[in-house]
Protein backbone atom coordinates (compact mmCIF):
# COMPACT_ATOMS: atom_id res chain seq x y z
CA UNK A 1 0.00 0.00 0.00
CA UNK A 2 1.17 3.33 -0.68
CA UNK A 3 2.00 5.49 1.76
CA UNK A 4 3.17 9.25 2.30
CA UNK A 5 4.56 10.79 5.93
CA UNK A 6 3.87 14.37 5.87
CA UNK A 7 5.60 16.22 8.96
CA UNK A 8 5.22 14.14 11.82
CA UNK A 9 2.10 11.84 10.42
CA UNK A 10 1.44 9.27 8.03
CA UNK A 11 -0.77 8.76 4.95
CA UNK A 12 -1.79 5.90 2.78
CA UNK A 13 -3.43 5.80 0.00
CA UNK A 14 -7.01 6.46 -0.23
CA UNK A 15 -8.60 7.33 -3.86
CA UNK A 16 -6.67 7.76 -7.42
CA UNK A 17 -6.22 10.21 -9.22
CA UNK A 18 -8.17 8.71 -11.75
CA UNK A 19 -10.79 8.26 -9.57
CA UNK A 20 -10.91 12.03 -8.60
CA UNK A 21 -10.80 12.80 -12.08
CA UNK A 22 -13.74 10.83 -13.07
CA UNK A 23 -15.70 12.64 -10.16
CA UNK A 24 -15.01 15.64 -11.24
CA UNK A 25 -16.43 15.63 -14.56
CA UNK A 26 -19.50 14.21 -12.86
CA UNK A 27 -20.26 17.04 -10.96
CA UNK A 28 -19.18 19.43 -14.03
CA UNK A 29 -22.42 17.71 -16.67
CA UNK A 30 -24.42 18.54 -13.61
CA UNK A 31 -23.63 22.07 -13.27
CA UNK A 32 -23.77 22.23 -16.95
CA UNK A 33 -26.78 20.43 -17.37
CA UNK A 34 -28.25 22.84 -14.45
CA UNK A 35 -27.14 26.16 -14.74
CA UNK A 36 -27.24 26.85 -18.14
CA UNK A 37 -28.69 30.62 -18.79
CA UNK A 38 -28.17 31.41 -15.80
CA UNK A 39 -25.03 33.27 -16.03
CA UNK A 40 -23.55 31.71 -12.56
CA UNK A 41 -20.91 33.27 -10.50
CA UNK A 42 -18.23 30.24 -9.10
CA UNK A 43 -16.86 31.76 -6.00
CA UNK A 44 -13.79 29.86 -4.73
CA UNK A 45 -13.10 29.36 -1.37
CA UNK A 46 -9.20 29.52 -0.91
CA UNK A 47 -7.03 27.63 -0.23
CA UNK A 48 -8.03 24.66 -0.49
CA UNK A 49 -10.28 24.44 -3.37
CA UNK A 50 -7.73 25.46 -6.05
CA UNK A 51 -7.40 22.38 -7.72
CA UNK A 52 -10.56 20.81 -7.55
CA UNK A 53 -11.71 24.33 -8.88
CA UNK A 54 -9.11 24.52 -11.87
CA UNK A 55 -10.00 21.21 -12.60
CA UNK A 56 -13.63 21.69 -12.94
CA UNK A 57 -13.77 25.12 -14.65
CA UNK A 58 -11.85 23.47 -17.58
CA UNK A 59 -14.89 21.13 -17.82
CA UNK A 60 -17.62 24.18 -17.28
CA UNK A 61 -18.85 24.96 -20.95
CA UNK A 62 -21.73 27.44 -19.97
CA UNK A 63 -20.96 31.32 -19.98
CA UNK A 64 -19.87 31.94 -15.89
CA UNK A 65 -17.66 34.41 -14.28
CA UNK A 66 -14.95 33.30 -11.21
CA UNK A 67 -13.77 34.83 -8.16
CA UNK A 68 -12.41 33.82 -5.55
CA UNK A 69 -12.31 34.21 -1.30
CA UNK A 70 -9.85 33.36 1.23
CA UNK A 71 -11.02 31.73 4.87
CA UNK A 72 -9.49 29.46 7.30
CA UNK A 73 -10.38 27.39 10.23
CA UNK A 74 -8.13 24.44 10.28
CA UNK A 75 -5.20 23.79 12.62
CA UNK A 76 -3.21 20.77 12.27
CA UNK A 77 -6.40 17.74 11.53
CA UNK A 78 -8.47 20.06 13.83
CA UNK A 79 -11.18 22.49 12.85
CA UNK A 80 -10.59 25.53 15.35
CA UNK A 81 -14.51 26.17 15.17
CA UNK A 82 -13.91 29.97 14.38
CA UNK A 83 -13.52 31.02 10.67
CA UNK A 84 -11.06 33.76 10.06
CA UNK A 85 -12.25 35.61 6.50
CA UNK A 86 -8.84 36.91 5.14
CA UNK A 87 -10.15 38.04 1.96
CA UNK A 88 -13.56 38.85 0.72
CA UNK A 89 -15.58 39.11 -2.18
CA UNK A 90 -15.78 42.21 -4.59
CA UNK A 91 -17.67 41.60 -6.70
CA UNK A 92 -21.80 42.10 -6.63
CA UNK A 93 -23.42 39.02 -6.03
CA UNK A 94 -27.22 41.15 -6.20
CA UNK A 95 -29.73 38.86 -7.91
CA UNK A 96 -26.81 36.15 -8.93
CA UNK A 97 -27.03 32.11 -8.72
CA UNK A 98 -23.58 32.11 -7.18
CA UNK A 99 -21.84 28.48 -7.18
CA UNK A 100 -19.71 28.03 -3.91
CA UNK A 101 -16.82 25.45 -4.66
CA UNK A 102 -15.00 24.43 -2.13
CA UNK A 103 -12.59 21.06 -1.59
CA UNK A 104 -14.27 19.78 1.57
CA UNK A 105 -17.44 20.14 3.88
CA UNK A 106 -17.07 18.68 7.34
CA UNK A 107 -18.62 20.19 10.03
CA UNK A 108 -20.02 22.95 6.95
CA UNK A 109 -19.13 25.65 10.02
CA UNK A 110 -17.09 26.86 6.92
CA UNK A 111 -19.99 26.71 4.16
CA UNK A 112 -22.72 28.25 6.81
CA UNK A 113 -20.67 30.89 7.34
CA UNK A 114 -20.35 31.69 3.57
CA UNK A 115 -23.77 31.12 2.78
CA UNK A 116 -25.53 33.31 5.45
CA UNK A 117 -22.83 35.94 4.11
CA UNK A 118 -24.31 35.70 0.76
CA UNK A 119 -27.90 36.10 1.46
CA UNK A 120 -26.56 39.24 3.25
CA UNK A 121 -25.05 40.30 -0.11
CA UNK A 122 -28.40 39.47 -1.77
CA UNK A 123 -27.99 36.56 -3.40
CA UNK A 124 -31.32 34.77 -4.84
CA UNK A 125 -29.53 31.06 -5.89
CA UNK A 126 -26.87 30.07 -3.81
CA UNK A 127 -25.79 26.88 -4.31
CA UNK A 128 -22.38 24.58 -3.39
CA UNK A 129 -20.23 22.20 -5.18
CA UNK A 130 -17.84 20.95 -2.88
CA UNK A 131 -15.28 17.97 -3.90
CA UNK A 132 -15.67 15.84 -0.12
CA UNK A 133 -18.57 15.61 1.92
CA UNK A 134 -17.80 13.86 5.55
CA UNK A 135 -21.44 13.45 6.21
CA UNK A 136 -21.06 11.58 9.74
CA UNK A 137 -19.03 14.77 10.82
CA UNK A 138 -21.76 17.50 9.61
CA UNK A 139 -23.34 19.80 11.98
CA UNK A 140 -24.65 22.22 10.51
CA UNK A 141 -27.60 22.81 7.55
CA UNK A 142 -26.34 23.79 4.28
CA UNK A 143 -26.95 23.87 0.77
CA UNK A 144 -25.25 20.50 -1.04
CA UNK A 145 -26.36 20.73 -4.54
CA UNK A 146 -23.10 18.74 -6.06
CA UNK A 147 -20.99 16.66 -3.96
CA UNK A 148 -18.12 14.48 -5.79
CA UNK A 149 -17.73 12.08 -3.33
CA UNK A 150 -18.72 11.36 0.03
CA UNK A 151 -16.05 10.13 2.63
CA UNK A 152 -16.06 8.88 6.42
CA UNK A 153 -15.49 11.13 9.04
CA UNK A 154 -10.90 10.37 9.06
CA UNK A 155 -8.61 13.09 8.30
CA UNK A 156 -7.49 13.31 4.53
CA UNK A 157 -4.67 14.84 2.78
CA UNK A 158 -4.36 15.90 -1.08
CA UNK A 159 -6.16 17.42 -3.86
CA UNK A 160 -5.48 20.87 -2.55
CA UNK A 161 -6.32 19.57 1.50
CA UNK A 162 -3.48 19.92 3.37
CA UNK A 163 -1.92 19.22 7.19
CA UNK A 164 -0.30 21.68 8.53
CA UNK A 165 -0.13 23.47 5.26
CA UNK A 166 1.62 20.35 3.06
CA UNK A 167 0.34 17.70 1.15
CA UNK A 168 -1.89 19.87 -0.90
CA UNK A 169 0.23 18.92 -4.41
CA UNK A 170 -0.94 15.71 -3.98
CA UNK A 171 -2.23 14.28 -7.23
CA UNK A 172 -3.96 11.61 -5.28
CA UNK A 173 -5.89 11.61 -1.67
CA UNK A 174 -4.49 10.10 1.70
CA UNK A 175 -5.90 9.03 4.94
CA UNK A 176 -4.63 9.38 7.98
CA UNK A 177 -3.26 6.02 9.58
CA UNK A 178 -4.38 5.44 13.11
O1 LIG B 1 -16.72 22.09 7.20
P1 LIG B 1 -15.59 22.63 8.02
O2 LIG B 1 -15.33 21.81 9.25
O3 LIG B 1 -15.73 24.10 8.32
O4 LIG B 1 -14.26 22.42 7.17
C1 LIG B 1 -14.15 22.76 5.83
C2 LIG B 1 -13.12 23.86 5.61
O5 LIG B 1 -11.85 23.42 6.12
C3 LIG B 1 -10.87 23.57 5.12
O6 LIG B 1 -10.32 24.86 5.15
P2 LIG B 1 -9.13 25.29 6.13
O7 LIG B 1 -9.67 26.07 7.26
O8 LIG B 1 -8.28 24.10 6.46
O9 LIG B 1 -8.33 26.30 5.21
P3 LIG B 1 -7.60 25.98 3.81
O10 LIG B 1 -8.68 25.87 2.76
O11 LIG B 1 -6.73 27.15 3.60
O12 LIG B 1 -6.85 24.68 3.98
C4 LIG B 1 -11.64 23.39 3.83
O13 LIG B 1 -10.98 23.98 2.74
C5 LIG B 1 -12.96 24.06 4.13
O14 LIG B 1 -12.92 25.46 3.84
O1 LIG C 1 -10.00 15.94 6.38
C1 LIG C 1 -9.52 17.09 6.18
N1 LIG C 1 -8.25 17.26 5.70
C2 LIG C 1 -7.70 18.46 5.45
N2 LIG C 1 -8.35 19.61 5.66
C3 LIG C 1 -9.62 19.53 6.12
N3 LIG C 1 -10.48 20.53 6.40
C4 LIG C 1 -11.61 19.95 6.82
N4 LIG C 1 -11.50 18.58 6.85
C5 LIG C 1 -10.24 18.31 6.40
Amino acid sequence: MKTVTIKDKEFSIFISADQIQQAVENVAEQINWDLAGKNPIFLVVLNGAFMFAADLMRHVTIPCEITFIKLSSYEGTQSTGVVKEIFGLNESVVNRTVVVVEDIVDTGITMERIVNSLQEKGATDIRVATFFLKPDSLQREVPLNYVALKIPNQFIVGYGLDYDGYGRNLREIYVLNS
